[in-house]
């Protein structure tokens, strides 16, 4: 599928399930409304899956990577080579996000959308590379619009990918690059029109200074590129990342292959914000996982208009938000399934006596 083919393919969620979901919901045995959230998402997720005993079995967390031109301007605490070190690691399963996506039972599956690095071919991840980094956004466009668009291509074809030969029934969404705080804190200010003072957090953990530098290097950047808020991709080509536009791909895949998809921090609710901005059905398949500590996210929270599930100061990426909230995810569909209704716990009453 290209991108428009993509978008085209959009559906809603089925109605009818989420109704019968919501009347069994209100029907349980406890007061109504009592789990709040979790019913919320239990009825989405009966829509999505078009049944009221939905099993996310297959789950998977895509960690797209990609570098950044832009940490020329010193806007990060760490060098790029990290990016590259983090793949290996994600492969050989030792990263924050390995323990937390085994913890929830989901299989992690790097992908490189642009690293400074050349993976060997036999490296087990998606091999997606559009180019080594893109260019610093706060001197030229960070990529072409064409490579904004193959971006995004890549992630809806990972999202092919794990539909037809992994029968995926919940994918989550995280990112790893290094410097990639600023171009998604830059997504987000070209949408809202919002100061980059208000929105630009610390990333990995700058001090004043380099804050202080990162507001201005955003800022120029935006000056510079004046980037159409009506044009999501001219947003991304200007002032994205390459794995931004993964990211937002896979959750235009996912919308159009009728699958759930979890979307992590600031880097990949950038990346989800892009995605519906271009197809706004895409928003009903889509789950914000936690509120990231980065002050950024939280403006394209309300830019969704989406309430994040957790709110636990992460502020990590890679997943791990992502991989927390599946868990709740895993819940909801229980307490859709499980929890016996008013007239259910009767019945068992009756035929106990
Ligand atoms: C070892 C390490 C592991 C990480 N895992 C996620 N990030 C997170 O930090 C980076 C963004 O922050 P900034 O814009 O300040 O560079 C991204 O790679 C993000 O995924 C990491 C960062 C580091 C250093
Ligand atoms: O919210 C995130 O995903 C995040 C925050 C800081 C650094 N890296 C990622």
């Amino acid at each position: 599928m290209n991108l428009n083919e993509a978008i085209e393919k959009i559906r809603p969620p089925d109605e009818q399930f989420e109704q019968k979901a919501a009347a069994r919901l209100s029907d349980q045995a406890r007061p109504g409304g009592s789990l709040g959230m979790l019913e919320d998402a239990a009825r989405r997720l009966a829509g999505m899956a078009r049944s009221l005993d939905v099993h996310l079995k297959r789950k998977v967390i895509v960690t797209c990577a990609g570098d950044h031109g832009v940490v020329a301007e010193g806007v990060s605490l760490f060098p790029q080579e990290v990016t590259a070190q983090m793949v290996y690691n994600f492969v050989d399963g030792g990263a924050s996000i390995n323990v937390l996506a085994r913890h929830a039972g989901a299989e992690v599956r790097a992908a490189d959308l642009g690293v400074n690095h050349d993976f060997e071919k036999n490296l087990p991840i998606f091999h997606e590379k559009i180019r080594k980094g893109t260019d610093n956004l706060r001197r030229k466009s960070a990529m072409t619009r064409r490579e904004a668009i193959l971006s995004i291509e890549a992630g809806i074809r990972i999202a092919e990918q794990l539909h037809t030969a992994h029968s995926v029934d919940l994918l989550g969404t995280g990112d790893m690059g290094i410097g990639n705080t600023t171009p998604s804190s830059a997504v987000i200010a070209a949408f809202s029109g919002i100061d980059p003072k208000k929105l630009v957090g610390r990333g990995t953990g700058i001090d004043d200074t380099a804050l202080t530098n990162k507001i201005e290097v955003i800022r120029g950047a935006l000056d510079l590129h004046t980037p159409d808020p009506k044009d999501p991709v001219d947003v991304l080509a200007k002032v994205g990342g390459f794995e931004i536009g993964g990211l937002a791909g896979l959750v235009i895949g996912g919308a159009a292959l009728g699958f759930p998809v979890v979307c992590d921090g600031l880097i990949a609710t950038a990346g989800a914000l892009i995605a519906c901005e271009l197809a706004p059905g895409a928003k009903k398949w889509l789950f914000t996982s936690h509120r990231s500590v980065e002050i950024g996210h939280q403006f394209m929270i309300d830019r969704l208009g989406m309430e994040p599930l957790l709110d636990l100061g992460l502020r990590l990426g890679e997943g791990t938000g992502a991989a927390l909230a599946m868990e709740l995810l895993d819940a909801a569909t229980r307490v859709l399934a499980e929890i016996r209704t008013f007239e259910e716990v009767s019945i068992r009453n009756a035929q106990k006596q």
